[in-house]
């Protein structure tokens, strides 16, 4: 064991090496509570996939207390575009040396190092809500999950073919990830919130890389093609097998369902909700506005489980996010950013129409006058600005101004970023 000085020490932040990394994953682990000791196989694993540059841990006496990590990501904004941003994940401290400010100085050097680079915003789900508001981040997309009780839905196995043109195959793990990737850039230009996924992502997500503490269970995956023959829609459950009496009970458990047209939505809802021996699908963490409920004959069948904030936004380059998403209302509005941290603040004048935006530096007075998170949180339309005005978040300078914006930054659909990282 590594000598312990007997008084407490200041734990020195710095970038990491491979050798730093069994450590480093420790406290990890430990910090989300998932078993502390990681297999050799883990390490090189996590090492293939890590830019160390960007990895950063506090040491103390030699021994790692603290772990961040941040990569690089795009994200889909309104209107179909991407954004570059600072993917910020692995946030744990030690629980004998939280509330040190240690979450507080790592943070800050990324968001710099993220804005040095260029990064639009960035981003992180949120393990607790009071967590990452102080840094700038406001919650931009939220997640519904659903359970569905398939008895009271009103559907009928026999409908989902024909009534839906096209058709339902079952698939295996080495389909979904030749298929799966293209088919997400494609929901990725019509959803905006949704988040890139390497190749990496899809071979976890298959079972062809293994995750630590995790038992890993093959799903059944199942595409929809259009009549047209084009994979437009793929899904990924779980099955249990519970019986009562000579009764199935069993429950389907979506992990992924990725659809590109209303009707490979309805088919694929259709084909899980009339399997044989399932008595309940729970839907994942789906938007807020999935078709889902609505595409049963009785919306009561599905029961909302969780309904919460997910993603979170921490503008970066606030002329760079207005400018690269679309508004379906035109209009101009001046906007003073306040941002105390000194990355992202200043006046801007948003000039937007359906096909196209700019935002230039001006000196006019502001109309409205908000923090760096809140307009994290209205970026991707989601977040309204009547509401955050009422709340006295967004201040109106120049009266009548939350209502003339409120058409031109929300958007028709809500944003949905699917995915934890
Ligand atoms: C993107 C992700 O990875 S999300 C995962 C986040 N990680 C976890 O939830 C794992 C368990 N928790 C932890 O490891 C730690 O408690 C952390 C990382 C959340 C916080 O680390 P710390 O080093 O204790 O944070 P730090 O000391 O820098 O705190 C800064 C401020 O945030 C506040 N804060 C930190 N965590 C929390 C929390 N969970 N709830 C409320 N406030 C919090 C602190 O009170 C402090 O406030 P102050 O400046 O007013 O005094």
């Amino acid at each position: 064991m590594t000598p312990v000085s007997p008084r407490p020490s200041t734990p020195v932040i710095r970038t990491l090496d491979d050798s730093d990394l069994p450590d480093w994953l420790r406290v990890m682990c430990t910090g989300f509570l998932r078993p502390p000791v990681v297999p050799k196989e883990e390490v090189e694993i996590r090492l293939a996939g890590m830019d160390l540059d960007r990895a950063q841990g506090a040491f103390d006496d030699g021994r790692c207390v603290a772990t961040f990590r941040s990569f690089a990501q795009r994200i889909s904004v309104p209107g179909g575009a991407s954004v570059p941003a600072n993917a910020v994940c692995n946030v744990t401290v030690a629980p004998t040396h939280r509330r040190r400010g240690l979450l507080g100085t790592m943070m800050e050097r990324d968001l710099r190092a993220a804005r040095e680079r260029g990064d639009a915003a960035a981003t992180l789900i949120s393990a607790e809500y009071p967590i990452y508001g102080r840094y700038g981040f406001g919650p931009a997309t939220w997640v519904t999950e659903w359970e569905v009780e398939t008895a009271r839905t009103g559907l009928s196995a026999r409908y989902a073919g024909p009534e839906c043109g096209g058709r339902v195959d079952l698939v295996d793990g080495a389909a979904v990830r030749e298929l799966g990737p293209a088919l997400h850039e494609r929901l990725r230009t019509l959803r905006h919130g949704a988040v890139d996924r390497g190749e990496r992502w899809w071979r976890f997500a298959t079972g062809d890389l293994p995750r630590h503490g995790r038992t890993w269970t093959e799903p059944f995956y199942a595409v929809y093609r259009s009549p047209e023959g084009r994979v437009d829609g793929l899904v990924a459950y779980t099955a249990d097998d519970v019986w009562e009496a000579k009764r199935p009970l069993c429950s389907a458990h979506v992990r992924d369902l990725v659809a590109v047209s209303p009707a490979a939505e309805r088919a694929l809802w259709h084909f899980l909700l009339t399997i044989d021996w399932i008595t309940k699908v729970t839907t994942g963490l789906r938007a807020p506005d999935d078709l889902l409920p609505l595409l049963l004959p009785d919306p009561r069948a599905a029961r909302v489980l969780t309904h919460a904030d997910f993603l979170w936004l921490r503008p970066l380059d606030v002329p760079a996010l207005l400018a690269a998403r679309s508004y379906a209302c035109p209009g101009s509005l001046v906007l003073e950013v306040s941002d105390p941290q000194g990355l992202a603040g200043g006046r801007w004048l948003l000039e937007a129409g359906p096909d196209g935006a700019s935002c230039t530096p001006t000196r006019r007075p502001a109309e409205l006058v908000l923090d760096v998170g809140d307009l994290g949180a209205l970026y991707l339309g989601d977040e309204s600005v009547l509401r955050l005005a009422a709340l006295g978040r967004v201040a109106e300078e120049s009266p009548g101004a939350a209502a003339r914006a409120e058409p031109v930054l929300r958007t028709a659909a809500r944003p949905w970023c699917p995915d934890i990282f």
